[in-house]
């Protein structure tokens, strides 16, 4: 569970561009629930996913993961419960290494520090069957380098990597806005299929209405740092496309 508490951020306090992008949030997001948040440009979307992995401290107002605080936790002491995939697919990944040695590197994110994972035939067929369950074909082609693979391909193996270390919280922030249609539409539909096997607690930003309509069972709309709409699994599937457009009109 992801419990945010009168969460404020202000970026440049005291100055003449002070920014107030979050401004008293009160969030409880259950176990296995799968929210969508939705607004418009500089509404507070990723400054909340930030402020949630911890790659910027809040200005005041309580985080906790679990029933731990972790406010003041920083994003490498997170790792270990949250995993996140930006929109760039070049982000997530090491495009020199094969795709079995990107495998590598991501199980050993959260793992403590010196420690080592070598590439053992045991460690590639747990591989590939994990890479199988995208049916992409790329679990035949682990030796070929990342940075040969579309976007759409490298995106998808960087969500299987970033839910592969027995993370709960998967982090999406705009996944498939810098793809091609098809693409897109395979990793949307990849990080529903993996939220759902690995019973995941996921929070995906979107300006595509369609994705916020089709994914999720919860459905945010922020607005000037705060929350304006917030609609439970029953009121968003009673939810037309046409009322969510009528958000922001
Ligand atoms: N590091 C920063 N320093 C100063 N201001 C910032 C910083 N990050 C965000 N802001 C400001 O905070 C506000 C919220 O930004 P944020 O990026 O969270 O919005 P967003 O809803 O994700 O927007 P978009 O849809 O355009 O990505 C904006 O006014 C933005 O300019």
């Amino acid at each position: 569970m992801i419990q945010l508490t009168d969460l404020h951020k202000t970026f440049n306090k005291g100055q003449p561009n002070q920014v107030h992008a979050i401004s008293g949030v009160n969030l409880t997001i259950a176990s296995g629930e799968y929210v969508i948040i939705v607004g418009s440009n500089g509404s507070g979307k990723s400054t909340l996913l930030n402020l949630v992995s911890g790659s910027i401290l809040p200005t005041s107002g309580i985080i906790s993961i679990d029933g731990t605080n972790v406010t003041k936790l920083a994003e490498y002491n997170r790792s270990k419960w949250i995993a996140r995939v930006f929109q760039n697919p070049l982000s997530g990944t090491a495009p020199d290494l094969s795709i079995l040695d990107n495998f590598r590197l991501a199980a050993l994110r959260t793992k403590p520090k010196g420690f080592g994972i070598g590439v053992t035939e045991a460690f590639k067929k747990q591989v590939k069957e994990k890479i199988s369950l995208l049916n992409m074909g790329l679990e035949n082609k682990t030796e070929q380098l990342m940075g040969t693979l579309s976007g759409g391909q490298r995106q998808a193996l960087t969500l299987l990597m970033s839910v592969m270390d027995d993370c709960k919280i998967l982090l999406l922030d705009e996944p498939s806005a810098a793809l091609d249609p098809r693409s897109a539409q395979v990793v949307m539909q990849t990080a529903d299929t993996l939220i759902k096997d690995f019973n995941l607690t996921a929070i995906l930003v979107t300006h595509n209405l369609k994705d916020a309509f089709t994914y999720g069972n919860r459905i945010i709309q922020m607005s000037e740092g705060v929350v304006l709409h917030d609609l439970s699994s029953e009121k968003k599937a009673a939810l037309s496309q046409n009322d969510l457009f009528e958000w922001f009109s």
